[in-house]
């Protein structure tokens, strides 16, 4: 299983690299390492568990999180309505954005930044996702709120871009006056 010491930390040069198109069908080693990334994601959202291994609790992982430069990512997040978003995918692109934009009002973190970055984090307010699953699927989904702002984080790092340098420098707390915050 995934703990802390396989999520690579700010510095490692993967973190800044453009991930790989995953070929598919997803040969098994792909796809055993995109479930264990889901399995990250859940574990460390079980108290018990994440007491146990040490875990950070995560809302999502991307691939080149654990060294691996392939275009995969695994998000497990309640919406404010409390439904769960729960998905493993090959190759996610987002199809279609708002200009619209939203942000979370406590900033973001990312599991693979031991530190503090203060700043709102300019995202679409709503996107839509296509992707493969691990049935090999295509799915597509319509996404708002925070786990729309959970995809993007996740769709950039396979980009190579990190949250913070989306923060604006002069002034990491300005945002546009129309940008529709979403609190913790
Ligand atoms: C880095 C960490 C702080 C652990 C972050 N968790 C998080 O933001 N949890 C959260 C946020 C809410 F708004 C409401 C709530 F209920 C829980 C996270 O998992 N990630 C995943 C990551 O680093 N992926 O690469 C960072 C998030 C920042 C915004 C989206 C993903
Ligand atoms: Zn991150």
């Amino acid at each position: 299983m995934l703990t802390m010491e396989d999520i690579i930390r700010e510095g490692h040069p993967t973190l800044r690299s453009k991930a790989a198109e995953v070929t598919l069908p997803a040969s098994k080693e792909e796809r055993e390492i995109l479930s264990s990334m889901l399995d990250y994601v859940k574990n460390s959202q079980d108290p018990e568990k994440a007491n146990e291994f040490g875990l950070r609790p995560g809302v999502g992982l991307a691939a080149p999180q654990i060294n691996v430069s392939k275009r995969m990512i695994a998000v497990h997040v309640k919406d404010s309505e409390g439904n769960q978003y729960s998905y493993a995918l090959f190759n996610p692109r987002i199809i279609r954005h708002t200009k619209a934009q939203t942000y979370l009002t406590n900033g973001e973190g990312c599991l693979s930044v031991d530190r503090p970055f203060p700043g709102f984090v300019p995202r679409y307010a709503k996107i839509t996702v296509k992707g493969v699953d691990l049935n090999d699927e295509e799915i597509t989904l319509k996404l708002k709120g925070l786990p729309a702002v959970v995809f993007q984080h996740e769709i950039d790092h396979l980009n190579g871009i990190m949250f913070f340098d989306r923060i604006n420098e002069i002034d990491p707390f300005d945002i546009s006056a129309d940008a529709i915050p979403l609190e913790r």
